[in-house]
């Protein structure tokens, strides 16, 4: 006994320590075991679905889809009575994607359709190509339910950014977990044809972009409805109809889905309900690594839409069309504004693009939503020899049916066999090329000059950017706010994007422009931020130009009241000077109106550094930027300047003496954009 005593103060000393921890932890623990063990209890009373992982095993095997087994078979679900949508008050929101508007009529027909059976008027049908995609899917509105409407593609499509954002949000570490828990529920109809993409490519987008919006954590209300577009209209209609009912049904009964395993029940019938699951295993992404698709292939609606537009599109990613100033310049019927501005005469002169593709939906954009879009270059790449050897041989193609056109000068023609300049401004964003300084430096070699214009969203290609002849950021807005709505850009830090690239302009050695489009309504207020933005790039000129009207559009909210007159323009452009002259004082630079082209509603703005004894050298020396670029040395604006003629000087309208001005019937008189000079004008401002 004594000895057992001994023995029980010796361990006592030793394991005290240890007791004492474990006593103290003992309740710590018990509240662990018993809190896990209530929320294990909770998950099924609180209705949550589970998604394929929680819903154990997958199968490996891959079914096809065949006309066959397109049937649906009644879906798994599970009713609970506190997820019922409040279908008088709950926001929805029917959103498509389209090339061709097939998907956009569905869509409408869905809206149709809902707003009859819900009696209600305040349903919303939006384009995925023109919203903010943060705003619905990160910060998605209250209880709103989503339906979209979804076809595939297996070319580039502005699909691509939609899904590829949705991926991104979900891997992304500082987005909080399942942003769209607070949705009422999604579903989704695939349009797809089953015959021309058969297996794993049928319908394969809308099928991602259900796998991505479930793993966001919204739940599905109804089943993916998936339609083959190959079949006969009635019947497409049909599905359509009865996918409609279905989400309606769905939404009445407050039911959530959640996907089935893999074999699950018949194995011969494919019901909708599994493609999520097992389609998000499909290889499409595999199957379509970055870097292989065409930017624009030549069956793509994009291809279409672009060419019914005038573009030639070369290769996979670029473009040239004729402009309708070199045609008038070949008919001696005036040139456009680059000529009173910087002496190009417009017949010399190709507009170009070597992408496409850029990373903005601007309002004004004459591609109407056509455009492929994308905030990194992710397509196959075509080398700069074959782009150049493309697009010359295009516009000298374009240029040879002008031949017998009536009134065109022999002269003028003989001449624009050689292309003298190269506007990089077309459409897209040239510096987005990953070889854009070896085709503007071929360019050179050809002794044509370059006149590239950026969006001023890609610092870094910016920075690397090379000599140009004159260099360009396009400033559409100078406020966050205005610029979002203007640009609509993808780029969430577009703003920052834009400051850090025109300081870099500004330490940039060369003849610089800020390019100013006004848009009435949406960017000619706030002179004094444009002020600022101004101190940033310090440019050496500045062009500001009154928008040209391009059409109505669905994807543009643009109409002729936002085109703004001639004296707007004018007006915005003297107070902006008073605005620099007031604020910006103390950088040692001033600017004044130097040229104007009336007709196009233009305006020429540049440092009185370019005017010497009361002569303006806005004018550019070609010859001389050659010699100066092949010497490889480094040089100035300044070194290869020439004088304005008097007829481009503010006052004397910028219209070239050398050509007859074209009289058209007086449909524009009075129209924005055209000047209120005698003579109405060709056409409203290019
Ligand atoms: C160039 C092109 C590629 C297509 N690729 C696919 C595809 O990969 N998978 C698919 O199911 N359907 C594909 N389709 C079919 C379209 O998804 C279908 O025609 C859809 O209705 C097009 O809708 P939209 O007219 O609104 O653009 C493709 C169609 C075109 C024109
Ligand atoms: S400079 Fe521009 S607007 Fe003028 S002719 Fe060339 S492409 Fe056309």
């Amino acid at each position: 006994m004594c000895f057992d005593l001994a023995f029980l103060e010796e361990k006592w000393g030793t394991y005290r320590g240890l007791v004492f921890y474990l006593v103290l932890l003992l309740p710590v623990a018990a509240h662990l075991i018993i809190s896990r063990n209530k929320r294990q209890l909770a998950v099924p009373a609180e209705g949550i679905v589970l998604n394929e992982k929680e819903n154990g095993k997958q199968k490996k095997t891959t079914k096809r889809f065949t006309r066959k087994n397109m049937k649906t078979r009644p879906v798994q679900s599970t009713s609970k009575s506190q997820n019922e949508i409040d279908l008088q008050n709950s926001p929805i929101c029917i959103f498509y994607a389209t090339l061709g508007g097939t998907a956009q009529r569905y869509a409408n027909e869905v809206h149709k359709l809902l707003s009859t059976n819900l009696q209600r008027d305040d349903l919303q049908l939006l384009s995925l190509d023109y919203i903010d995609l943060e705003e619905y899917f990160l910060y998605c509105p209250e209880n709103a339910v989503y339906l979209l409407v979804l076809p595939s593609y297996a070319i580039e499509s502005s699909l691509d950014f939609y899904l590829s954002t949705l991926r991104e949000t979900v891997y992304d570490f500082r987005v909080q977990k399942n942003p769209l828990q607070k949705l009422s529920g999604y579903a989704v109809f695939g349009l797809g044809d089953m015959d021309n993409y058969p297996g794993d490519m049928f319908c394969y987008q809308a099928i991602e972009a259900d796998k991505w919006l479930s793993k966001l954590g919204a739940q599905r209300i109804a089943p993916m409805g998936i339609m083959n577009t190959q079949l006969a209209s009635a019947t497409q209609i049909d599905v359509l109809t009865q996918w409609t009912n279905s989400v309606i049904e769905h939404m009445r009964k407050g039911t959530l889905l959640r996907p089935m395993d893999e074999g699950e029940g018949n194995s011969d019938v494919m019901d909708v309900e599994d493609m999520g699951p097992m389609m998000a295993k499909a290889k499409t992404e595999a199957s379509l690594p970055i870097g292989t698709k065409e930017m624009v292939s030549t069956v793509s609606p994009t291809y279409k839409a672009l060419t019914k537009q005038g573009y030639s599109v070369v290769g996979s990613h670029s473009g040239v069309k004729i402009c309708r100033w070199t045609k008038s310049a070949i008919r001696g019927r005036g040139f456009c504004y680059k000529y009173s501005f910087y002496g190009i005469r417009s017949h010399l002169c190709m507009e170009a693009t070597p992408s496409l593709a850029c990373a903005n939906k601007c309002t004004f954009c004459w591609r109407h939503g056509t455009n492929p879009v994308g905030t990194e270059w992710r397509w196959k790449v075509d080398p700069p020899e074959l782009i150049l050897k493309g697009i010359l041989e295009s516009h000298y193609s374009k240029l040879k049916l002008m031949r017998g056109v009536p009134g065109v000068r022999q002269d003028r023609f003989a001449e624009a066999s050689r292309v003298r300049h190269c506007a990089l401004s077309l459409v897209g964003e040239p510096i987005f090329y990953p070889y854009i300084n070896e085709f503007v430096g071929m360019l050179h070699e050809r002794e044509i000059s370059s006149f590239l214009v950026t969006n001023a969203q890609h610092p870094e290609a910016f920075q690397k950017m090379g000599m140009v002849t004159q260099l360009y950021v396009s400033i559409d807005a100078s406020t966050k706010q205005s610029l979002k709505s203007v640009d609509r850009p993808l780029f969430k830090d577009f703003w920052e994007r834009l400051l850090t690239c025109l300081e870099i302009l500004r330490e940039k050695k060369q003849r610089t422009v800020y390019r100013m489009t006004l848009v009435k309504g949406f960017n000619m207020e706030q002179i004094k931020e444009y002020t600022e933005l101004i101190r940033l790039g310090i440019p050496c000129f500045i062009e500001i130009k009154g928008v040209t009207y391009s059409g109505n559009s669905d994807q543009s909210p643009l109409t002729m009241k936002n085109v703004p007159y001639y004296e707007e323009v004018i007006d915005f452009t003297k107070k902006l000077i008073e605005n620099i002259d007031k604020y910006l004082g103390d950088l040692g630079v001033k600017y004044e109106i130097a040229a104007e082209h009336a007709h196009s509603c233009s305006l020429l703005v540049a440092q009185t550094k370019f005017k010497k004894d009361n002569v303006w050298y806005t004018h550019i020396d070609y010859p001389k930027f050659f010699e100066l670029w092949r010497s490889k040395k480094d040089f100035d604006p300044l070194d290869y300047v020439a004088p304005t003629p008097d007829f481009a000087y503010y006052g004397n309208g910028g219209f070239s003496p050398e050509d007859v001005r074209f009289v058209r019937k007086q449909k524009n008189k009075g129209q924005p954009g055209t000047t209120p000079a005698p003579a109405p004008v060709s056409e409203i401002a290019a």
